[in-house]
């Protein structure tokens, strides 16, 4: 049990789904898994670059088909991130990759929603769901889940941008972040994860989000960093992400203390825990380990994603309190 209490801002449903649980879901649903084993599987997770991991990402989505999949998928993430001190989480979900296999956006929303519904008094966790759109697919096919997404009046809280990064700006998906912004929707976007300083720079200008997911690569030029300080904008990095899709070498190398000194906006997540190698509390474990992080800077992490996050002033205030207690506690 970690105790640290904080918000997780940067996770994917998808990416929750463990090895075991595949082979679950594939037995539960006959389908014929292309691996000779769990281990066959677990031997896969070595990745080059952020693209290797998604085509087995994707790949292994094909184990999800029911409501009960995805809620029973979702539940397992709840029940391990509490355990890792989370209490409240904003949870990517990427719909389109479920509509190109088949699946109904009902079947993965309503699945996913309904183990969220359950998961404050379940777990001690409140949750927001929001939409990540396939940055390499059309953004007229973002546009139309999006509107599909409103029709059915979906629990979601907000929209994000995520998948195979370079090549594939920002500034294509303006018309679908206008019409998140019309219809009330929170805006978050990845850049500057694999690709360079100015997606940064276009996700806040030319699609207005309130955060950015990862963002490491701001550090490579300064007026960005200067300007993503002033405006305090949240950062979501995910450090053992960053160590397994080789964006650095080590984790040694990680830029996390230098964007803390540089007076970022920074917190910590786990991106796709089941394919990273640890959850939210395994990455503040090996920060702590590497850098020699202090319970205090740990605790600033941890108010900074709720800070960060859109949780309602209540439970912000509450929360914030706790890391408080948490850090006069380790004095
Ligand atoms: N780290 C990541 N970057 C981009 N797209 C993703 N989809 C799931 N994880 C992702
Ligand atoms: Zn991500």
């Amino acid at each position: 049990m970690f105790d640290l209490p904080s918000a997780e801002l940067h996770l994917h449903i998808e990416g929750t789904l463990e090895p075991e649980l595949i082979f679950d879901l594939a037995a539960r649903n006959g389908v014929d898994l292309p691996y000779a084993g769990l281990q066959d599987l677990k031997d896969r997770y070595e990745f080059t670059d952020l693209q290797s991991f998604l085509d087995l990402y994707y790949s292994n989505m094909q184990v999800l088909r029911t409501e009960a999949d995805f809620a029973d998928m979702t539940r397992a993430y709840l029940r391990r991130a509490a355990a890792a001190g989370v209490r409240h989480a904003e949870i990517m979900m990427d719909p389109q990759a479920h509509l190109v296999r088949g699946v109904a956006l009902e079947t993965c929303v309503n699945g996913v929603a309904s183990a969220l519904a359950d998961s404050e008094a379940e777990f001690g966790i409140s949750t927001g769901l929001i939409a990540a759109f396939l940055r390499d697919r059309p953004a007229e096919e973002a546009l139309e889940v999006l509107e599909a997404l409103l029709a059915m009046d979906a629990p979601i809280i907000g929209i994000g941008l995520d998948s195979a990064e370079v090549g594939h700006p920002p500034s294509g998906f303006t018309a679908v972040y206008e019409r998140a912004r019309q219809a009330g929707l929170r805006r978050i976007a990845h850049a500057g994860e694999e690709g360079p300083p100015e997606y940064v720079r276009e996700a806040l200008d030319l699609l207005g989000v309130e955060r950015i997911d990862h963002g490491i690569r701001c550090l490579e030029d300064d007026a960005l960093v200067r300007r993503l300080v002033v405006e305090q904008v949240p950062l979501t990095v995910c450090p053992l992400s960053n160590v397994r899709l080789r964006a650095v070498d080590t984790l040694k190398d990680h830029p996390l203390p230098a964007m803390l000194e540089r007076g970022l906006n920074v917190c910590v997540n786990s991106d796709d825990p089941a394919y990273f190698g640890g959850y939210v509390d395994d990455n503040f474990r090996q920060l702590e380990q590497t850098f020699g992080f202090s319970a205090d800077q740990l605790a600033t992490l941890a108010a900074n994603s709720i800070r960060s996050s859109f949780i309602d002033g209540g439970r912000r205030d509450a929360l914030l309190a706790e890391v408080a207690e948490w850090r006069s506690a380790q004095r």
